[in-house]
This record gives structure tokens, C-alpha cells and sequence, in this order.
């Protein structure tokens, strides 16, 4: 990635330390009735939150946790650097609701664009986001290779706590007590703004089969001109290969376990049939008949 991500690796490595200490029992609070991770949010950071200035020239990158949030902080900053020649530096860890209360007030004399990772249901993205109309890119996954990409990170980094089994992970994925809550009110939250004027959706999946396509409509998105050769040399850097090499210096000692495998259907291997019915119907249940229920494509990647 042409970034220093210093204190992007600064932030993961102190999540991680706390992490060590933390029991899965006691890994979650609860803020407005979603669960998240004491050892990268906190009640007085959410708070502060509300106050957060955007700019209508914020880049937004929302995405649920596991469905791709580093692949298009990569391609964005490869876009930014493609088309202004400037690294895109990152004074604050990206993802906007993790850090310390004071972040926001430091984020104020950050120079535009700036890149605001969330995973953040659409109803507690701070106002200014929505009031000043910055753009946002929301990244959808299918559910069950979120699911196992959520189950092997927090079983396979040693200093995260760990699940007992699949199983237990299963259950909890399901009932939404996972950080960042439920993927399906995630979901059913987002799907009533896929077709806002300043929101655009991706399928990670989509990525995957036509990556430099999928940056195409990126680069269009956010106003980026980059001829069909900076494309091509963006598509390359931002393949799964071309980031796991890479992925030591981008995010450190975590970074082979966050790019793990990066492929369509993984569940594969670890759903049960039982598990498989549940996962359906929960997903005919909250998005059967919804625009975002047919753009993410569920017979084809989550029941072939
Ligand atoms: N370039 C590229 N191509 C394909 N797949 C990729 C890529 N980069 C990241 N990934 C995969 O995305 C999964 C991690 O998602 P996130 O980055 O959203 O994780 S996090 O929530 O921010 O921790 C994780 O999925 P799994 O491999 O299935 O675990 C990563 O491998």
C-alpha cells in the first residue's frame, strides 16, 4: 500500500495487548443496544462521536466486520495516490468510532479527503455524515464467509479471545452477541439507503470475479479519473496475493491472520447442514423480497 500506516500498525498492536487480558466473557459493551469490543471502542468515544465534523468531501467505507473493509481502504488509497500523487497518510487509525474521545477535535486539521472507515449501522453514523452528504461506499459480503472469516480471526490470532467451537460461534453469530451486533439488522438498516444519491453499494463478491471492474466503479464513484492503465496497475496491488505479501508491514503481526484466505465460499468447510437451514432462513426472513436480498446474490454464493 503506498501508506505509512505507522500508527494505523500502533493502534492493531495496542488493541492486541489489550486483547491479552481480555476473557471473551467480559470482551463486550453494549452502546445503544449493539455489542462491541472493549479493547477498541469505548461509551466516552461514542459519545464524542456525536460532535464529529464531516466534511462533504469525507470518503465513507462502511462495511460490516469481515466483509472486506481493508480491500477498499486499500484500492482507495491506491486511488488517491494514482490520481493526486500524494501518499495518503493516516494520522488516526480509519475506522471512525475506534480511538480515543479526543480523535475527532485532531481530525479537524486533517487536510481533505479523508478516508472514514466504519462498521457502523447506517442509524448511528453520526448526523453530519448524512446532513453534509459525503460519500459513502458500503461493501456487503455474503453471510456465511463472514461469518467463518469472523470465527477463524478471532480462534486463529492467538492474542484475540477465542471461541470454544465453531459451534458456539455459530450461535452467537446468529443471535448478533458478536462485535458490531447482528449482521442482519446491519443489513436491514442499510438496505434502506442503497439507493441514496451520495451511497454506493459493492459485493466483495463482485470485486473478486472482475477486481479492476469493481475499482472502475469505485474511481467513478468518488470522482477519480484514472486512465484504464492506472486501473490495471491499481487491480494488481490490490489483489489478495499482492496484500497478504505485503501484509506485515501494512498491519503488522495480525496482518496474515486478517488476510487469511480472501476467497468465495469458505463456509463450505465448516457449516453443517443444520447450520445451513438456520442461515437461510434467517436470511429469508430479513432480506427475502429487499433490493439488497437480490444484489447480494444469496442462491448463488450461499447455497451452490
Ligand atoms: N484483496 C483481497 N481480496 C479478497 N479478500 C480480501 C482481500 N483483502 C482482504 N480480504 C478478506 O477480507 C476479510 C477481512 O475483512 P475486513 O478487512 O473487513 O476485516 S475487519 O473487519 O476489518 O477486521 C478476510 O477474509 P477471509 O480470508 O475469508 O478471512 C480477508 O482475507
Amino acid at each position: 500500500m503506498a501508506t505509512d500506516k505507522s500508527k494505523f500498525i500502533d493502534y492493531i498492536d495496542e488493541a492486541l495487548e489489550k486483547s491479552k487480558e481480555t476473557a471473551l466473557s467480559r470482551l463486550f459493551f453494549t452502546y445503544q443496544g449493539i455489542p462491541y469490543p472493549v479493547t477498541m471502542c469505548t461509551s466516552e468515544t461514542f459519545q464524542a462521536l456525536d460532535t464529529f465534523e464531516a466534511r462533504s468531501d469525507d470518503i465513507v467505507l462502511a462495511s460490516y466486520p469481515k466483509c472486506g473493509s481493508n480491500w477498499i481502504l486499500h484500492i482507495i488509497s491506491e486511488l488517491i495516490f494514482a490520481d493526486s500523487k500524494k501518499k495518503y497518510e493516516y494520522p488516526e487509525f480509519p475506522v471512525l468510532e475506534c480511538g480515543d474521545p479526543e480523535k475527532y477535535q485532531r481530525m479537524k486539521q486533517f487536510p481533505s479527503p479523508r478516508i472514514l472507515a466504519t462498521h457502523l449501522h447506517y442509524d448511528k453514523l453520526p448526523g453530519s455524515i448524512i446532513k453534509n452528504k459525503a460519500k459513502m461506499l458500503v461493501i456487503f459480503r455474503n453471510p456465511k464467509d463472514t461469518a467463518v472469516s469472523f470465527f477463524h480471526f478471532h480462534n486463529d490470532v492467538p492474542d484475540i479471545p477465542s471461541y470454544g467451537s465453531w459451534d458456539d460461534f455459530f450461535r452467537q453469530f446468529m443471535q448478533g452477541q458478536v462485535s458490531w451486533g447482528s449482521y442482519f439488522d446491519f443489513a436491514i438498516n442499510w438496505n434502506k439507503h442503497l439507493d441514496d444519491e451520495n451511497v454506493k453499494f459493492i459485493l466483495y463478491e463482485d470485486l473478486k470475479e472482475n477486481l479492476a471492474a469493481g475499482i472502475e466503479h469505485i474511481a467513478e464513484f468518488f470522482g477519480f479519473s484514472l486512465t484504464g492503465k492506472q486501473i490495471h496497475t491499481v487491480a494488481a496491488q490490490s489483489t489478495f496475493q499482492a496484500m497478504r505479501a505485503q501484509s506485515q508491514q501494512t498491519h503488522g503481526a495480525v496482518g496474515p491472520f486478517l488476510f487469511r484466505k480472501g476467497e468465495v465460499g469458505d463456509w463450505k468447510h465448516l457449516f453443517s447442514e443444520t447450520q445451513n437451514q438456520e442461515m437461510d432462513k434467517k436470511f429469508r426472513e430479513c432480506l427475502a423480497g429487499t433490493a439488497l436480498g437480490a444484489k447480494l446474490k444469496y442462491e448463488s454464493y450461499c447455497q451452490s
